[in-house]
C-alpha cells in the first residue's frame, strides 16, 4: 500500500518516535509539618521529541511540581519518569534542560550578553566563543542592540527574552518554562507568545510550558494537558487542531474558539 493513502501512516509515524519525556504512574507527596500534601496522583504522560505541550490547571493543582519532577528539581513518591531514555538526573547531567521561570532571575550587576554566557562559561566554553553563542541568541530574540545595557535598563518582558536566549543558548533538548509571561501586561504577552511560536517553528524543540491562560495554551501548543485540582491529576489532553504555523490573527478563527471551549470544558470537568 503506498504511503500516500496509507491511513495509519501518521499514527505509526508518530508512535515510532522516541519520546522525549515518559511519565508513568507519577504521584508526588510532600511531607508537610501538620499532614502530607499529595501535589500529584498517578501522572501518565508521554510527550514526543519536537512537541510544544502545556499544562493547564486550578491554582496549586501541582503544574510547576510535574514541570519539576521532569527537570529532576522534586523527586517521586511513586512511579517512574523517563527523559530521552534517561533518569532525570542523568538527562540533567547532559545538560538537557532549560529552564525559564515566571520571574526572569536575571544578575543585575550583569550586562544582557554576560548574563546569557554565564552558563556557557560555567559549563566551560571558552569566552570568545561564549561571547559568539550569546550574541547569536540575543539577535534570535531581538535584543541584538541591547547586549551592554543591564537588566534594570530593560523592560519585564524584553529581560524575559534575555532569559529565553539563556535558557536556549546552551541547545537544550527541552525547554521547561513555568509561566514565563504570566506577570506581563496582555500586549507584552500577545508579543512574546507570537515570538515563542515562531522560534518554536524554526526550532522545532520540545517544549512543556505551564500556564493559567486558556488563550495563551491554545495558540502556543500541539497538546494541552488539562489537570485537575489537588492531588493533581490529568482530566484530559487536548489534541491541538490549529496548523503548526500560526499567526495572532488565528485566534479569531472558529477551530480556535472551539479549542477553547473544549479546555474549558475539561477545566470544568475536573472540579467534579
Ligand atoms: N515544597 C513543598 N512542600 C509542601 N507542599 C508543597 C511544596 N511545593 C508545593 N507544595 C504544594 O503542592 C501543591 C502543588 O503545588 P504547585 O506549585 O506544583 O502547583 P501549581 O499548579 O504550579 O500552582 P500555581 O498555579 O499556583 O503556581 C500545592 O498545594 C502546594 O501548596
Amino acid at each position: 500500500m503506498s504511503a500516500l493513502i496509507d491511513p495509519f501512516a501518521k499514527s505509526r509515524l508518530a508512535a515510532s518516535i522516541k519520546p522525549a519525556v515518559e511519565v508513568r504512574g507519577a504521584s508526588v507527596v510532600y511531607a508537610a509539618a501538620d499532614a502530607p500534601v499529595q501535589a500529584l496522583k498517578d501522572i501518565d504522560l508521554r510527550i514526543g521529541q519536537g512537541e510544544f505541550v502545556s499544562l493547564i490547571g486550578p491554582s496549586g493543582c501541582g503544574k510547576t511540581t510535574l514541570l519539576r519532577v521532569i527537570a529532576d528539581l522534586e523527586s517521586i513518591s511513586a512511579g517512574e519518569v523517563w527523559v530521552n531514555g534517561l533518569s532525570p538526573r542523568d538527562a540533567r547531567q547532559s545538560r538537557a534542560y532549560g529552564y525559564v521561570f515566571q520571574a526572569p532571575a536575571l544578575f543585575a550587576w550583569r550586562t544582557v550578553l554576560a548574563n546569557v554566557m554565564l552558563p556557557l562559561r560555567i559549563q566551560g566554553m571558552r569566552k570568545e566563543q561564549a561571547v559568539g553563542v550569546a550574541r547569536e541568541h540575543l539577535a534570535r530574540v531581538g535584543l541584538a542592540a541591547f547586549e551592554n545595557k543591564y537588566p534594570w535598563q530593560l523592560s519585564g518582558g524584553m529581560q524575559q527574552r534575555v532569559s529565553i536566549a539563556r535558557a536556549l543558548a546552551f541547545e537544550p533538548r527541552i525547554l521547561m518554562m513555568d509561566e514565563p509571561f504570566g506577570a506581563l501586561d496582555e500586549i507584552t504577552r500577545d508579543d512574546l507568545n507570537a515570538q515563542l511560536q515562531a522560534l518554536w517553528q524554526r526550532e522545532r524543540r520540545t517544549v512543556v510550558f505551564v500556564t493559567h491562560s486558556i488563550a495563551e495554551a491554545v495558540y502556543l501548543s500541539t497538546r494541552i494537558v488539562v489537570m485537575s485540582p489537588r492531588p493533581g491529576r490529568i482530566v484530559e489532553v487536548i489534541e491541538s487542531t490549529l496548523p503548526d504555523e500560526r499567526t495572532l490573527e488565528l485566534r479569531d478563527t472558529p477551530e480556535y474558539a472551539a479549542l477553547v471551549q473544549a479546555v474549558r470544558k475539561a477545566l470544568s470537568d475536573g472540579h467534579h
